[in-house]
């Protein structure tokens, strides 16, 4: 009952400014305040973070920020200081675990750094899918916005190739060399403090990625199969709690833009050497082309 009425306050009260307290939602004690992140999804773009995100929130002692936040990632916001970063986060109650998500994260050089002089006790969560994949989809993204605002565009095999090669300057194969990326994290956080979700795998079957992701946190189990059911319309799983329905919107699992088998399979033999570096550093292999 606590919870709901959170939930109820937190709808009622979205202009709540920065620092935080608000009267006590229900009991003598539960003071419902903004509360920085216990974890936050560091990325990657296109691997499900929004999924996850909305996944988690089935959890009574989670509550989310609905935006991206983009604080570590970018200068303008990291400069508004902590009070701007804790006014974006939800009301929560002492013992809920307050989670953020911002896909930037993972690939921004100072998000590490940031990260870990702000809070380094903070859990970070990691979602990942098929590399190759994953810049389709990064590519579909950004064809998608720039025919939305009218802009001209490139196919992808203009920008994926030069001269019959892949391009390693092309922004979003750089995006999926996780290795790369996941180096500098280790710089300062220990591995065990980044759980890693398999993307296809919360495709297929959310559920145990998310008892997975419940461990991690510490939380109590408290999502259930239950929580999920296969819409076939969707082509996705859809979320199912307190009799409420919620699919991911249409940007989520939409057609990608088209690219030759030829030229998928040398991006897939491009990324075979930075695949296999990133599964050593991980101590798990992943089925990716
Ligand atoms: N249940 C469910 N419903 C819909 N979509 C799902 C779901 N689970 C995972 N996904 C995959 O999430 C991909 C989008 O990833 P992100 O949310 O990280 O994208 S973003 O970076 O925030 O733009 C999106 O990628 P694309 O299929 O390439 O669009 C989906 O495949």
């Amino acid at each position: 009952e606590l919870y709901v009425c959170l939930r109820e306050l937190r709808s009622s009260t979205t202009s709540v400014s920065s620092d935080t307290s608000v009267p006590p939602a229900q009991g003598p004690n539960a003071t419902a305040s903004r509360r920085m992140p216990g974890a936050i999804i560091i990325g990657v773009r296109k691997g499900g973070t929004r999924a996850l995100l909305e996944m988690l929130n089935l959890h009574p002692d989670i509550e989310v920020a609905k935006a991206e936040v983009h604080y570590f990632n970018l200068d303008e916001n990291f400069r508004k200081g902590l009070d701007w970063y804790r006014a974006q986060m939800p009301l929560t109650l002492p013992g809920q675990v307050t989670v953020e998500k911002t896909p930037g994260y993972f690939t921004a050089p100072l998000a590490p750094s940031r990260m870990w002089s702000t809070n380094p006790a903070v859990k970070l969560l990691l979602i990942i899918r098929d590399p190759a994949e994953r810049l389709v989809s990064d590519y579909t993204q950004v064809l998608h916005n720039r025919l939305q605002q009218n802009k001209p565009y490139q196919p992808l095999e203009e920008l994926l190739l030069r001269k019959g090669r892949i391009n390693p300057n092309y922004k979003a194969l750089q995006r999926s060399l996780y290795h790369q990326h996941l180096a500098r994290w280790l710089e300062f956080f220990p591995k065990e403090q980044i759980h890693i979700v398999d993307g296809e795998a919360l495709i297929r079957n959310p559920f145990p990625e998310l008892q997975k992701a419940e461990k991690f946190l510490e939380l109590p189990p408290r999502i259930t199969q239950d929580n999920f059911y296969f819409n076939t319309t969707k082509g996705f799983y859809c979320l199912l709690s307190e009799g409420h329905d919620k699919c991911l919107d249409e940007s989520k699992g939409r057609p990608h833009a088209p690219l030759s088998n030829e030229v998928f399979q040398k991006l897939c033999r491009y990324l075979w050497v930075p695949n296999q570096i990133f599964f050593r550093m991980v101590g798990r292999t992943f089925k990716w082309c």
